[in-house]
């Protein structure tokens, strides 16, 4: 059996109570940790909390070499835990089709996900979002456009777009909004394109989320604080969204 398990957004208190119970009885526990991170808590705690060894996953121990994944699911109970919800911008359905295809049973245990808990951190309603977009960091002469394409489309049907933000685990390195910022104003000036308003929202599910709304301007003076951070470009306001953005996110 193989269960997928969202671990929550921030630290190992997160996790479902169905979640922890699953984990317990785990043989085997793998957490993956390249798509996204839990900063309110080191594997060494989570192995605390949960009372299991942890093996934590690259992207080539899912992508390329998953059978060490597969055969513990296949002789017994392996979960593979994610932040966040397990298949939400990240590549782990495909994880779950290899399976099927040699017969092991899988399951979903739900987290709590980044892409909700930005509605209530930001007040932009859900049904207004429209495609998300990755922000990578550039490397040498790469520099894709595709987040400022995005948004475009996303602004002409009037939707709000999230934006994630690039992790290179292996270095430690998390994008930060003002990084996040500089990168899209660029795209936004080579294809001629505005980009007026922003919401920065850092640390979601932590006891101190930092939610802030602004031009770029304000996006790079802020101090948003520690990772992990993210970026909404909004569509039009609805009255009740200004509103919200006003009394929670320091709109003027
Ligand atoms: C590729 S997404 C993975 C989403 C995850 N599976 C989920 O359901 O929450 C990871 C990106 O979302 C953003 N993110 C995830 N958790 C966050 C948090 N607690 N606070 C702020 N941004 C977060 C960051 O930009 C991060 O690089």
């Amino acid at each position: 059996m193989l269960t997928f398990i969202g671990l929550g957004l921030f630290d190992e208190s997160d996790v479902s109570v169905r979640g922890m119970d699953a984990i317990r009885y785990a043989d085997t526990v793998f957490l993956e940790v390249y798509t996204s991170v839990l900063t309110g808590a080191s594997i060494e705690r989570l192995e605390a909390c949960y009372g299991k060894k942890i093996t934590p996953l690259y992207r080539e121990d899912v992508e390329i070499h998953a059978d060490k994944i597969l055969d513990a699911a296949e002789f017994g109970n392996a979960v593979f835990l994610t932040a966040g919800d397990s298949m939400i911008a990240t590549t782990h359905s495909d994880l779950r089709i290899r399976a099927a295809d040699r017969n092991i049973q899988t399951k979903i245990i739900h987290g709590a996900s980044i892409t909700t808990a930005v509605c209530g951190l930001s007040g932009l309603q859900n049904y207004r979002f429209g495609k998300s977009v990755s922000v990578p960091f550039p490397y040498g002469k790469w520099f894709p456009m595709t987040p400022i394409e995005v948004i475009s489309a996303n602004q002409k049907e009037n939707l709000h777009t999230l934006v994630f933000l690039d992790i290179q685990k292996d270095k430690e390195r998390y994008m930060k909004i003002s990084e996040a910022v500089d990168l899209l104003e660029e795209q936004a000036r080579r294809v001629d394109a505005k980009i007026p308003l922003y919401v920065g929202i850092a640390r979601a599910g932590s006891p101190e989320p930092a939610v802030h709304a602004g031009s770029a301007e304000e996006m790079r003076s802020f101090d948003f604080g520690s990772p992990l951070h993210i970026l909404i470009v909004p569509a039009k306001l609805h009255d009740i969204e200004r509103e919200y953005l006003e009394r929670f996110a320091g709109l003027c």
